[in-house]
C-alpha cells in the first residue's frame, strides 16, 4: 500500500487563537463552489483552527437573474448560491465572494486553487506580490503546463510562479454530487519535507468531511497526474460510448487508460505507480469520469452529433469548461517533442480523433495487442500431419 500520512484520525493540534488560518478559494466554478462549500463548513466545525470567514474569488460576470442583469458577487452574496455553475446547492453564508483576487490573495494564508487549468497563468501573474509570506496554496486543478522545456504539475507551476509551497487535492469527485452530500474519498498529494508551514493533517482538516473521506499521500506528481490524464482517458471512453460500444470494449479502454497514466507519472516524475491503483485519485476518478464526466458527455456527443468540442463545450456545459482535449493537446505536444508518441498509443489516438479528423472507430486498432505479443507458439503454423 502507498503510505498514507494523514487522514482524520490524525486530527490536529490547535494553534494559538492568532494563528487561526484564513482561507482562501481561487475560483468558483462547479468544482470551485463545492470545494468554498466543504472550506466553509469546515472553517465552521473547526473555529479553533481556521478563521470563520472564507473569501472565494469570483471571476465577475453579470447574468440574467430573476428578470434582471445582476452581478455574480452579489447574487451569491445574497442568496449563498452559485445560480450559474452550481445551483441549488445552498452554501453556507461564511463564504464571501470577492471579485478582486488581489484582495482574496492579501487576506489567507491558505490558497486554494480551483480554476480550470486554462486560466492559472492570468491569475497568478494578478496575485503576484500580495501573497502573505508564509502563505502555502493547494491545487485542485485537473491538467499539466507543458511548454518547451517539458512538462510540470500545476502545483509545481503555482509555487514557480508565486514563490509559496503547493500541494495538490484530486479524486473522484464530479462536484454536483460532491455538492449533494453524496459519499466519496478524494487524495491530498502533499510532502512536507518540502518545507510548509501548514502541515498534512491541518490540510485535511480543511477538507475531511463525513461525505468527503480524505486521505494524505506524500506523492503529490501521483495525484496531480492522475486528476489530469484520466481527462484524456475519459474522452477515449465518451467516442466510444458514441459508437455505441459495449461495457467490455469501454473497461479495455480503461485499462489501457490506466497503464498509460501510470507509465506517464513514472516516466516523467518521480510517482509512486501504486497510487494510481490505490488512491481515489486514480482509478477511481478515472471510473466516475468515464462513467458520465463532462469529458465523457462532450466526447460522445462529438461523435453522435459531428459538431466540433467548442460548440458542444458552449451548449452542453452552461459556461463550464472542458479540460481533457487541451490535456491531450499538451500531453501530445510533450510526447512529440520526445519522440515517444508510439509509447503512448490511446493519449495519441484521443488527440488525433479531437484534432485531426481521425475516426473514433481507428480506436480499436490501439486496443489490440502489439504484434509481438500476439507471436506465440499456438499461432505458429504446423505442417504436423
Ligand atoms: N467540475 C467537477 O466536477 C470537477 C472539476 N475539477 C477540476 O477543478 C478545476 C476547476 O473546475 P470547475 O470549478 O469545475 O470550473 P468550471 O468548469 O465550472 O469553469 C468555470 C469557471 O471558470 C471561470 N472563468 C471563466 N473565464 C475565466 C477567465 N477568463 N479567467 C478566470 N476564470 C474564468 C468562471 O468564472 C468559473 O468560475 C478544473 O481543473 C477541473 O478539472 C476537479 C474535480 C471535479
Ligand atoms: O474530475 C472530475 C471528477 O472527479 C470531473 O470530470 P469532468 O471534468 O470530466 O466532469
Amino acid at each position: 500500500m502507498s503510505t498514507t500520512i494523514a487522514t482524520s484520525h490524525n486530527f490536529p493540534p490547535a494553534p494559538p487563537r492568532n494563528k487561526r488560518l484564513s482561507i482562501g478559494i481561487i475560483g468558483s466554478g462547479n468544482w470551485g463552489t463545492a470545494i468554498a462549500k466543504i472550506c466553509g463548513e469546515n472553517a465552521r466545525a473547526h473555529g479553533n483552527h481556521f478563521r470563520s470567514k472564507v473569501r472565494m474569488w469570483v471571476f465577475e460576470e453579470e447574468i440574467e437573474y430573476k428578470g434582471e442583469k445582476r452581478k455574480l458577487t452579489e447574487i451569491f452574496n445574497e442568496t449563498h448560491e452559485n445560480v450559474k455553475y452550481l445551483p441549488g446547492i445552498p452554501c453556507p453564508s461564511n463564504i464571501l465572494a470577492i471579485p478582486d483576487v488581489r484582495e482574496v490573495t492579501r487576506k489567507s494564508d491558505v490558497l486554494v486553487f480551483v480554476v480550470p487549468h486554462q486560466f492559472v497563468d492570468r491569475v497568478c501573474e494578478q496575485m503576484k506580490g500580495f501573497v502573505r509570506p508564509n502563505a502555502v496554496a493547494i491545487s485542485c486543478i485537473k491538467g499539466v503546463a507543458v511548454n518547451k522545456q517539458g512538462v510540470k504539475l500545476y502545483s509545481e507551476y503555482i509555487t514557480e510562479r508565486l514563490g509559496i509551497y503547493c500541494g495538490v487535492l484530486s479524486g473522484a469527485n464530479v462536484a454536483n454530487e460532491v455538492a449533494r452530500e453524496d459519499f466519496c474519498e478524494t487524495t491530498i498529494g502533499y510532502n512536507p519535507d518540502l518545507g510548509t508551514s501548514v502541515s498534512a493533517e491541518m490540510m485535511v482538516a480543511l477538507f475531511d468531511r463525513p461525505y468527503f473521506s480524505v486521505a494524505a499521500v506524500k506523492d503529490v506528481a501521483g495525484v496531480a497526474l492522475g486528476g489530469a490524464l484520466k481527462n484524456i482517458v475519459s474522452m477515449a471512453v465518451g467516442f466510444a460510448d458514441g459508437l455505441e460500444w459495449g461495457g467490455n470494449t469501454k473497461s479495455a479502454i480503461m485499462r489501457r487508460g490506466l497503464l498509460e497514466m501510470q507509465k506517464f507519472a513514472t516516466m516523467f516524475f518521480d510517482s509512486d505507480p501504486r497510487t494510481m491503483v490505490e488512491q481515489s485519485c486514480g482509478i477511481a476518478d478515472l471510473v466516475t469520469s468515464c462513467l458520465g464526466g463532462r469529458n465523457n458527455r462532450c466526447a460522445e456527443a462529438f461523435v453522435k452529433t459531428g459538431k466540433s468540442l467548442q460548440q458542444l463545450e458552449k451548449e452542453l456545459l452552461g459556461g463550464q469548461v472542458l479540460q481533457g482535449a487541451a490535456t491531450a493537446a499538451d500531453v501530445h505536444e510533450l510526447l512529440t517533442s520526445r519522440d515517444l508518441v508510439k509509447e503512448f498509443p490511446l493519449f495519441t489516438t484521443v488527440y488525433r480523433i479531437a484534432y485531426e479528423g481521425m475516426k473514433p472507430e481507428g480506436m480499436i486498432q490501439v486496443l489490440q495487442p502489439p504484434v509481438e505479443e500476439s507471436e506465440n507458439e499456438f499461432t505458429t503454423e504446423t505442417n504436423d500431419d
